[in-house]
């Protein structure tokens, strides 16, 4: 079948154009596809299915490279918009679209860049996320204070003046189980600046570590923008993979980027399903026909 790569700020995904909603995504398909070297290579699926929900002729299918289920993506829906006017399937301008948090309203301009409006961030309780101290004795860890944030999806946003670059995220920190008992994505962040700027590394649920995360983008500025003594403001947040800008208000946030189609091909899903070999490894049988430059 078809696929497009793109990515939104360096937070990159397989897209499937799916308009008979024919396809039955398998875990084991998902991994197979954004696996870096025996398949595709993504942090995630976007499956483009068919809308059931009044008011969006399309559904984004999200799921992470792990193969779960996520409710919604920021930069995700930013490059399925791009995509679905770039097909045709969607016309240029205003649109809206249907994802597992509801419908989400996404704007394309001249520049490019693509803004999503995510709906109001809720922040809950106050809690803790932990990763291994980057100078300590093997094994000790760093506690840093965060606070929830629901943006669709759940968060764990910390703001922090440690070092950002010496922050080991090559695993999942640790986090309150009880609070967030399906994962959680964590940010960390440094302080709003004078200017309600800030700089954000995360490590997303089912997806390690990325270059990028919308709503983790969205959640880190909520709690930047609290952390200030503010519940309102326009942050602007370089990621490892590019620079993000986020609206807070009371009533509801926006993201706005840059979403970009790399390469267009096609994959043999047949392949991918035989799944998890024997020994744990996948059983990736990703045969391009094509991958051109879009
Ligand atoms: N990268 C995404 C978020 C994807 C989902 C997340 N990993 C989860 O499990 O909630 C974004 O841009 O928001």
């Amino acid at each position: 079948m078809e696929y497009v790569l793109g990515h939104g700020t360096q937070n990159d995904f397989v897209l499937l154009p799916d308009p008979d909603d024919r396809l039955d995504l398998t875990p084991a398909a998902v991994r197979a596809l954004c696996h870096r070297r025996r398949g595709l290579g993504a942090d995630g699926v976007l499956r483009v299915a068919p809308s059931s929900v009044p008011g969006a002729d399309w559904f984004m299918d999200y799921r992470n490279g792990d193969g779960s289920i996520a409710e919604m993506c920021g930069n995700g829906v930013r490059v399925f918009a791009r995509f679905l006017v770039e097909a045709g399937w969607a016309a240029p301008g205003s649109f809206a679209v249907a994802t597992r948090a509801g419908l989400r309203t996404v704007e394309l301009d001249h520049h490019g860049d693509v803004t999503v409006d995510m709906g109001p961030a809720v922040v809950g309780a106050e809690s803790t996320a932990v990763v291994p101290s980057p100078a300590g004795p093997a094994g000790s860890v760093t506690t840093f204070a965060g606070v929830a944030v629901d943006v669709g999806n759940p968060h764990l946003a910390c703001v922090t003046t440690a070092d950002l670059d010496a922050l080991d995220l090559t695993a999942a920190p640790g986090y309150d189980a009880e609070l967030f008992p399906h994962g959680v994505n964590v940010e960390f962040l440094a302080p709003l600046d004078a200017g309600l700027a800030t700089r954000l590394r995360v490590h997303e649920r089912g997806s390690g570590e990325t270059c990028s995360c919308g709503t983790g983008t969205v959640a880190g500025a909520v709690a930047g923008l609290r952390a200030a003594g503010l519940d309102a403001g326009t942050v602007t947040v370089t990621t490892p993979g590019g620079v993000l800008r986020v609206g807070v208000d009371p009533s509801t946030t926006t993201l706005t980027g840059p979403a970009v189609l790399v390469a267009k091909g096609e994959v043999e899903l047949g392949g991918i399903e035989g799944g998890d070999g024997p020994d744990g490894e996948l059983q990736a049988f990703v045969r391009l026909a094509e991958h051109a430059t879009a």
